[in-house]
């Protein structure tokens, strides 16, 4: 039964890592070259603990204090499963997802941050885990005002940052104007794939989490950053993610 391995010396079904292997407190992108590149340029002495499937991981530490990387891949089955092995077998306390999105109002563009408050969902994710019950999907309290404070700061006239609800879908080709139009009205800001899973398990496995969102599209106009931009343009994000997950109890 899956819900029921434990860690062993090699790991878990999809993580090749030891007991002890990953710090406390962990970023998630959702593309394992953009893990690669996080290790490389955002932590200091990283070194490689898993890959399994190209799942890419990471441990070094960032500003002295231990800090982890590791892919997500894409969709909501798989943030749940590595969120999952994280906090029940490794230990983890904190992930802060650092993915991409799509805008849905005029007011936010293409590279601004967006961090999200709350999660709405098309997956059945939301409908499952509580018989009768819809469950909000909400991010950790001290992460988000921890993120909020520092968007802030990191506020210096250009690109905006935006705190808000944001829609995580099970379909990236979601070809339903209305539908943003009904989500827009009701104050969401964008669209991406995995912030419910995450928020969802962070809640069952008593951890916390959060999602921080680089703006890689607009649905409404068509605007997008190069998939090489998407690998790269994510600097204020990563800050943003960093001091969330550094931020005190
Ligand atoms: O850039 P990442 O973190 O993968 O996030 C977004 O990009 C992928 C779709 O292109 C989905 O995973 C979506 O959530
Ligand atoms: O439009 C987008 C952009 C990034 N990620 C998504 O899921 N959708």
């Amino acid at each position: 039964m899956p819900g029921q391995v434990g860690t062993s010396v090699t790991g878990t079904p999809h993580i090749a890592a030891a007991p002890g292997d990953f710090a406390p407190l962990v970023l998630m992108p959702g593309d394992p070259r953009r893990a690669r590149r996080i290790a490389e340029t955002f932590l200091h002495g990283a070194r490689q603990v898993t890959d399994v499937r190209g799942i890419l991981g990471y441990t070094g530490s960032h500003q002295g204090v231990p800090m982890s990387v590791l892919a997500s891949g894409m969709g909501i089955p798989s943030v749940t499963i590595y969120a999952t092995e994280l906090f029940r077998h490794y230990g983890v306390r904190r992930i802060v997802r650092v993915g991409t999105a799509g805008a849905i109002p005029a007011s936010v563009a293409v590279r601004d941050v967006v961090v999200a408050s709350a999660a709405h969902t098309d997956s059945s994710l939301s409908r499952v885990l509580v018989d009768g019950v819809t469950l909000s999907l909400a991010p950790s309290y001290g992460l988000l005002r921890a993120a909020a404070d520092a968007a802030e700061r990191e506020f210096s006239g250009g690109e905006a940052v935006h705190v808000g609800p944001v829609l995580s879908s099970d379909h990236f080709y979601l070809d339903r104007p209305a539908l943003f139009d009904a989500l827009e009205r009701r104050g969401t800001l964008a669209v991406e794939m995995e912030a419910a899973g995450l928020y969802a398990v962070a809640c069952a496995e008593g951890g916390e989490a959060l999602a921080v969102l680089t703006v890689s599209d607009h649905l409404r106009t068509g605007d997008a950053l190069t998939a090489e931009e998407r690998e790269t343009d994510f600097d204020r994000t990563l800050r943003i993610a960093a001091t969330a997950l550094l931020t005190d109890d």
